[in-house]
C-alpha cells in the first residue's frame, strides 16, 4: 500500500481491513453492547477481571499520571474492564474505549487490540497506523493473554493521546500481560488442588523453574510460561513424559501423592547445559548485528577474538558458538588464562605423563588442549595470559601438536580456539605485554561486543533476567525503569543480574521501585548521568532511547523506528522537536 510509515504488523493489518471492506473514512462508531449483556459478560469474566484489577493496581499511579488508560479485552475483542485517566478516558469514550464495545480489527479496523488477538503477540500501533481516521489521535499499545493451556483468553492495552506516547508503554503493557498470565496459572492451580496451596506459591517463588500441573492420570493441566517454552503449547492434555536432559521433581503431601507438581530443571550439575545463541537475549540492533556474525563464525573453523568489557557476554557467544558448529557433541573446555600459575603452564596446557614430577597425579594429567581435542577451548581473559604461558600457547596454536610434560609421545591436537578479553590487545601489543605474533593467530574473526549502556534493549534485558529467576515475574515501577536506564552500567549484565536480584529480595512481593535499585557507582554519578541533580523526566529518557537506538542503527530512521517501535514519520518528528543531532 506504500505506507511506509507503518510497521510490519500494522501493513498487514491494514491489508486484511481493506480485505474486509472497510474504508478509512468509516465511522468509529458501532454498536455497543447493551447494559444486560454487559452484565452477563462481567460476570462470566468475573475471576479473570478480578486478577486484571489487581496487575492494573500495581501501574495505576503511572497510568493515571501519563494521561493513559488501561484495558482488558476479552478474547473477541471486546472491552470488559478499564482504569486510568478521567481526562483521557472521556475523550477515549468518543471513539468507544469504553466497557461494551468491540475493537476486534473487522469493526474497528487497525489498532493495537484487534492486531494483538489476530497475530497472538505484542504490538504497538501509534497515530497514522490506525486505520480510522477518527482514531489517529490515539497511541495504544496491547499484549496477548494466554490461560495455562496456552489459550488466548484477550489481551490488555493501554492507550493515550499520540502526544502523550513514550517508550515505555510497550514494556509495561508486555509486563502487564505477563503478569496477568503467571496469576491465572497459580490461582488455576490453587483450584485444582486445593491441599497444595501453600506448597505450590512456595515452589513457585523459591524455584525459579519450569513448573507443570499434573493430572492423576499423569495428564498435563497446566504450565508456566518456562514450561511451555520446553514441552510446548500443544502438549497441555496430553500426557507428560519423562523428557531427556530434565530430571523431574514430584512435590509430596506427606506420605500420601494426593496430587502432583512436577518442576523439571535441568539435569546433572556436572554437565551443565551450554550456551545456544537462543540464549542471548537483545532486541538492540548492535547486540544482532553482533549475534549474526557469531552465528556466520559458527559455521566456519576460524579462530575468534571476542572483545568487550567484563560482563558483557562474551564466555556466553563462546559458548553458543560452539553449540552452533558442528563440534557441539564434543568438549568445550574453558581455561581462565590469567589464573595460571608461571610453575604450571605446560602441565595446565598440554598435560603431564605418569610420574612427570614430585606431586604429580600418579596417573599422570590431560592438559587443557588435550581435553578440547575435536571441540573448542575458550582461552578466557586471554589478554592477562603471562609472557611465558603466551610463548606455550603460541608453539600449540602453531604446531597443531602437544606433548604432554615428561613423555616422548606428541599427540595432534584439533581445537577450535575462541579467546576472549576485556583488554585493548593491539595496546597491550605496542606495550610489549602480549606477543604481536600470537595477536595475529588468535585475531582471525573478532567480535567485539557492546556494553550494555550502549544498547537500546536494557528494559527487555532486564524483564528477561527477573522473568528468568523469578516467579511470577515482579513488576518493574516506571521509576525504577528510568533508574536503570540512567545508570552507566560499569558491570554490564551481570551487574544489571544482581542488581534485580538484589531488588527482587528487597521488594518482597510489591512492585520493584527506584528505592529497591542499589547501584555500585555513588548516587552522584547517577545523578550526574541523568544530567540533573533528580531522575530522569519521561522527555529525557525518550531522548536517551531514541539517541541509542539511532547510535545502534547507524541513523537509519526506519530501523530504529522499528527498534523503538514507532513510526518513521513519529520518530523523525521527535528528533526534530528534541533537537536530537549526532551524540
Ligand atoms: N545477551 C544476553 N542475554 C542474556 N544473558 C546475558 C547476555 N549477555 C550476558 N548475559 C549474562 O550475563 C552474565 C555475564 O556474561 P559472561 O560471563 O558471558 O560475560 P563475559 O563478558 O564473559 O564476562 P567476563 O569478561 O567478566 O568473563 C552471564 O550470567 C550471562 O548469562
Amino acid at each position: 500500500m506504500g505506507n511506509d510509515f507503518l510497521s510490519e504488523a500494522a501493513a498487514l493489518s491494514w491489508k486484511r481491513c481493506h480485505d474486509f471492506g472497510l474504508k478509512p473514512t468509516d465511522p468509529a462508531n458501532d454498536n455497543i453492547l447493551t447494559e444486560s449483556r454487559i452484565q452477563a459478560l462481567l460476570r462470566q469474566n468475573e475471576q479473570t477481571i478480578h486478577y486484571a484489577e489487581q496487575v492494573f493496581e500495581q501501574m495505576n499511579i503511572s497510568i493515571k499520571q501519563s494521561g493513559q488508560m488501561a484495558l482488558f479485552i476479552d478474547s473477541e475483542g471486546t472491552i470488559i474492564h478499564t482504569v486510568g485517566d478521567a481526562d483521557f478516558s472521556s475523550r477515549a469514550v468518543a471513539v468507544q474505549l469504553q466497557v461494551g464495545a468491540n475493537w476486534a480489527e473487522r469493526r474497528k479496523g487497525t489498532n493495537a487490540i484487534g492486531v494483538a488477538l489476530a497475530e497472538k503477540k505484542p504490538v504497538r500501533v501509534h497515530a497514522q497506523e490506525h486505520y480510522f481516521y477518527s482514531n489517529h489521535f490515539l497511541t495504544c499499545a496491547s499484549a496477548p493473554v494466554f490461560n495455562s493451556i496456552g489459550e488466548l483468553i484477550g489481551v490488555i492495552n493501554i492507550s493515550g493521546k499520540q502526544e502523550n506516547y513514550h517508550a515505555y508503554t510497550f514494556t509495561l503493557a508486555c509486563m502487564a500481560a505477563y503478569s496477568l498470565q503467571n496469576k491465572i496459572l497459580l490461582e488455576e492451580s490453587k483450584k485444582e488442588h486445593l491441599i497444595t496451596l501453600r506448597e505450590l506459591e512456595h515452589t513457585a517463588h523459591n524455584h525459579p523453574q519450569p513448573l507443570l500441573s499434573l493430572s492423576r492420570d499423569n495428564r498435563i493441566l497446566g504450565a508456566n510460561q518456562a514450561a511451555i517454552r520446553i514441552v510446548g503449547a500443544d502438549a497441555i492434555g496430553k500426557e507428560f513424559t519423562k523428557l531427556e536432559g530434565f530430571s523431574v521433581e514430584t512435590i509430596h503431601n506427606d506420605h500420601q501423592k494426593l496430587w502432583q507438581s512436577v518442576s523439571i530443571r535441568k539435569q546433572a550439575v556436572n554437565e551443565p547445559r551450554l550456551y545456544s545463541f537462543k540464549d542471548i537475549i537483545g532486541t538492540c540492533p548492535l547486540i544482532i548485528q553482533k549475534k549474526e556474525l557469531a552465528q556466520k563464525a559458527a559455521a566456519t573453523e576460524f579462530p575468534i577474538l571476542l572483545l568487550g568489557e567484563s560482563g558483557v557476554g562474551k564466555e556466553l557467544f563462546a559458548q553458543s558458538i560452539h553449540t552452533a558448529s558442528t563440534r557441539s557433541a564434543e568438549p568445550f573446555i574453558a581455561l581462565n588464562c590469567s589464573a595460571i600459575p608461571d610453575s604450571l603452564i605446560e602441565s595446565e596446557l598440554f598435560g603431564y605423563a605418569r610420574g612427570a614430577f614430585t606431586g604429580a597425579n600418579k596417573d599422570g594429567n590431560v592438559g587443557k588442549f588435550e581435553a578440547a581435542h575435536k571441540g573448542t577451548i575458550f582461552l578466557d581473559e586471554i589478554g592477562d595470559m603471562p609472557l611465558r604461558a603466551q610463548a606455550a600457547l603460541l608453539r600449540v596454536l602453531q604446531e597443531g601438536m602437544i606433548t604432554p610434560v615428561g613423555s616422548i609421545k606428541s599427540r595432534i591436537i584439533d581445537a577450535r580456539v575462541i579467546a576472549a578479553t576485556n583488554k585493548d590487545l593491539a595496546a597491550e601489543v605496542k606495550a610489549g605485554r602480549f606477543r604481536a605474533d600470537l595477536y595475529y593467530r588468535l585475531k582471525g574473526i573478532h567480535i567485539t561486543l557492546p556494553a550494555l549502556r550502549e544498547r537500546s534493549d536494557i528494559l527487555t534485558l532486564a524483564v528477561h533476567l527477573l522473568q528468568k529467576h523469578t516467579f511470577p515475574c515482579p513488576f518493574l515501577t516506571e521509576t525504577a525503569q528510568h533508574k536503570l536506564l540512567s545508570y552507566s552500567w560499569p558491570g554490564n549484565i551481570r551487574e544489571l543480574n544482581g542488581i534485580l536480584m538484589q531488588a527482587v529480595f528487597l521488594a518482597g512481593k510489591q512492585p520493584i521501585d527506584a528505592g529497591h535499585l542499589s547501584f555500585e557507582a555513588s548516587d552522584e554519578a547517577v545523578q550526574a548521568e541523568s544530567g540533573e541533580g533528580h531522575l530522569q523526566t519521561m522527555k529525557d529518557a525518550e531522548i536517551t532511547a531514541i539517541k541509542k537506538a539511532l547510535k545502534a542503527s547507524e541513523w537509519n530512521l526506519s530501523k530504529a523506528a522499528g527498534q523503538l517501535k514507532i513510526g518513521r514519520t513519529t520518530l523523525y518528528r521527535k528528533i526534530e522537536e528534541y533537537g536530537i543531532t549526532l551524540f
